[in-house]
């Protein structure tokens, strides 16, 4: 396994947690983030992992993307999807010839990263455990979940061990998979759900188990599955997402599926999902239109119609502009588009 120290690039609630672990088990990390007062307390006072799962406190050496110097073999992207492409310019130049960029985000940024610096530079990763970055130095790592490493040609290589190794400090469970794009897209079909609920006030499960909208959960699951099938994919299940169940709108398999992923979040201290708190509580623009809006005219190359993400975009970007609170009602706008 290699010992180069490691580079994680946006230090928030993903980076941070991967970065802390990391580094508690001895390996040299660096963090880099663009919030000054976050990266001050990383160096100084340490960054506080708390919560559920683990707590502790670790000093770690941290710089601003205008202070960071040398390069980096090993480098951990955890931006915001629509900050991917601003994050790369700015890593680049910190890359070392041969290094590689893994991206432990949501959406398909591997796509990205990989027009910019070349598949051969670019491992895929999936990441579903929950957490929240709360302020600065101090992060809510709210339950644990699936993880996944993968080449995006489906290889199993040395780095991917070597990654794999890593992601299972944190995750022991964690995967390493010759089909990166099936977890994914896995991912793609659950965010389109998770999507939905940051549409209402209510937790991720409270909004998942209402029964009047269990129809819009099962329509998006549908149409983000369909798409995934007709990109010649094969989406994996996690933590309850059952893709199959909705690629062939299976009533008993998605009515478990729903059961269980409300379960699973049941458990987390993260109760709402990072959509929600983007909306409600740092009053921000959120991944919508990096992640379900790229799915919009990829569907329609393929024929598919996708009317219940269309509608998904639009209601997040009504609430984004502050034009609709965020409702339940929001979700009953979408019912009669499903079915
Ligand atoms: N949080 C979670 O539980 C999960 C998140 N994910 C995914 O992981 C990814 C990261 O999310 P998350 O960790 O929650 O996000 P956070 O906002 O908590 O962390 C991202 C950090 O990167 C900073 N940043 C933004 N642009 C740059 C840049 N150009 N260079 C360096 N730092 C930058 C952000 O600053 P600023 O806030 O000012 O933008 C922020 O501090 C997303 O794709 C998300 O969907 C996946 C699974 C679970
Ligand atoms: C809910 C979670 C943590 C997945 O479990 C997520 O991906 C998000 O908050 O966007």
């Amino acid at each position: 396994m290699s010992h180069s120290p490691i580079l994680i690039w946006g230090a928030g609630a993903i980076g941070g947690v991967l970065g802390a672990y990391f580094a508690r088990a001895g390996h040299t990390v660096h963090m880099v983030d663009i919030v000054a007062d976050h990266v001050e307390a990383m160096r100084k006072t340490g960054l506080r992992i708390e919560g559920p799962v683990e707590e502790f406190t670790t000093v770690l050496p941290a710089s601003t993307p205008d202070e960071l110097e040398g390069r980096y073999e090993r480098v951990f992207l955890a931006v915001k999807a629509h900050h991917t492409e601003d994050a790369l310019e700015m890593l680049v130049p910190h890359l070392a010839p041969g290094g590689y960029v893994v991206s432990a985000q949501n959406g398909l940024n591997e796509k990205v990263i990989a027009a910019r610096i070349g598949a051969e530079n670019t491992v895929g990763c999936f990441v579903n455990f929950g957490a929240d970055w709360l302020e600065p130095g101090r992060i809510l790592y709210g339950n644990r979940a699936a993880v996944a490493v993968g080449e995006l040609d489906g290889r199993v290589s040395q780095r991917v061990r070597d990654v794999h190794a890593l992601l299972s400090i944190v995750e022991p469970d964690a995967v390493a998979t010759d089909n990166i794009w099936g977890y994914l897209w896995g991912k793609m079909g659950y965010g389109a759900l998770l999507f939905c609920t940051a549409l209402t006030p209510d937790s991720m499960s409270d909004a998942m188990a209402r029964p009047e909208h269990r129809v819009v959960y099962e329509a998006l699951g549908h149409e983000v599955m369909a798409l995934a099938s007709a990109e010649g994919v094969k989406p994996l299940g996690f933590n309850g997402f059952d893709p199959d169940a909705f690629l062939r709108s299976d009533p008993d398999g998605m009515r478990v599926a729903l059961e269980t992923m409300v379960a699973h979040n049941r458990k987390t201290a993260k109760t709402h999902s990072g959509i929600w708190r983007d909306l409600a509580v740092r009053k921000r623009r959120t991944e919508v239109d990096a992640q379900i809006g790229t799915m919009i005219p990829l569907a329609a190359a393929h024929g598919l119609e996708v009317p219940v993400l269309a509608k998904l975009v639009e209601l997040i970007h009504a609430i984004e502009d502050g034009e609709k609170p965020q409702s339940a009602a929001r979700v009953d706008e979408m019912v009669s588009l499903c079915g």
